[in-house]
């Protein structure tokens, strides 16, 4: 039975791509289950006339999003803006934090770099994220600049964006392949407050292969199912340290013989990933309802 990739699930159906035609497919029973199927899915399709079919088989899953619901994201694409609007770094670190959780490679892009000071695209916060590993372009949608570096960085694999309101997503998913219409634009900022998340996912197809995933649903983010004990080490650069603390159980706040907070006080973590490590746990043990920092 042929193979195909979900591009779109919602409402007991889904649009399945296969050699370049979508197929509008209906679950198979034990499938019909919401969240048995999602976009990013590889399925095994039972061909019926007239172009439709059934989703026989769902192939295991190589990631899993929740939140958005995407299977087999290979990375996230996280968008933020040098100005209009400022970069918004803890909303930044959350969306990493999230997205470390989920196992995926995260790729960070700071935009709009035309209305940036010269010499900007190597300001110390953006070396801090680079010198965590994030692999981190700056680009302008407006003067195609870095452009080419974002299509090649997109090529091949299926990458959920993400990134504050205004950064930019739309404009440069468009700027690497015009006529590519990233649906989170359609919105007119009046309205924002009243923005529901409930739209399904969509993978769209770039030319020289590879998916992006029109995603709504990073706007409320509440690090559900991280725990305090996990939390240090979707940090990357804290990671390097952890091993150094005294305590095993160190969540490098106030305990002694802490290998970060040497690192943060030496320099080697930014002070400010290091803030918003603390806001995070502390949001973490909120919910956990046990002992306040
Ligand atoms: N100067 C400049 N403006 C840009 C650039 N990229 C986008 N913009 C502008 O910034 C505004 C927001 O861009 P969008 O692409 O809609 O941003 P978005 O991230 O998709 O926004 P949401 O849909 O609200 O999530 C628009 O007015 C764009 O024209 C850029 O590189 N430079
Ligand atoms: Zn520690």
């Amino acid at each position: 039975m042929p193979e195909g990739l979900v591009i779109k699930a919602y409402g007991g159906f889904c649009f399945v791509w296969m050699e370049g035609k979508v197929e509008k497919c209906t679950l198979r029973g034990k499938l019909r289950t919401r969240g048995r199927v999602l976009a990013g899915d590889e399925v095994v399709v039972r061909s019926l006339s007239g172009g439709r079919g059934v989703v026989e088989e769902v192939k295991p899953r190589r990631s899993e999003m929740v939140r958005p619901p995407v299977a087999n994201a290979d990375q996230a694409l996280v968008v933020v803006s040098f100005r209009e609007p400022s970069p918004a770094l803890n909303l930044l670190d959350r969306i990493l934090v999230h997205c470390e959780a989920a196992g995926i490679r995260i790729v960070i892009c700071v935009n709009k770099l035309d209305l940036a000071a010269p010499g900007a695209e190597n300001e110390a916060w953006i070396e801090t994220y680079r010198d965590a590993g994030y692999p981190t372009l700056v680009t302008s949608a407006v003067t195609g600049e870095g452009v080419a570096a974002l299509r090649e960085a997109l090529a091949r694999r299926i990458t959920v964006v993400a990134g504050p309101s205004g950064s930019g997503k739309s404009s440069l998913i468009n700027a690497v392949q015009p006529g590519l219409n990233l649906r989170t634009g359609e919105i007119s900022p009046k309205l924002q407050r009243g923005r529901h998340v409930t739209r399904h996912v969509e993978l769209l197809a770039l030319e020289g292969g590879g998916w992006v995933a029109d995603a709504p649903g990073f706007s409320v983010l509440r690090l559900e199912g991280i725990d305090r004990a996990e939390l240090a080490g979707l940090f990357p650069e804290f990671g390097r340290h952890t091993d150094g603390c005294r305590f095993a159980d160190c969540v490098h706040y106030r305990e002694p013989d802490c290998a970060v907070r040497r690192a943060v006080a030496g320099g080697a973590v930014a002070r400010f990933r290091y803030a918003h490590y603390l806001g995070f746990l502390r949001e973490i043990l909120a919910r956990e309802g046990k002992n306040k920092l």
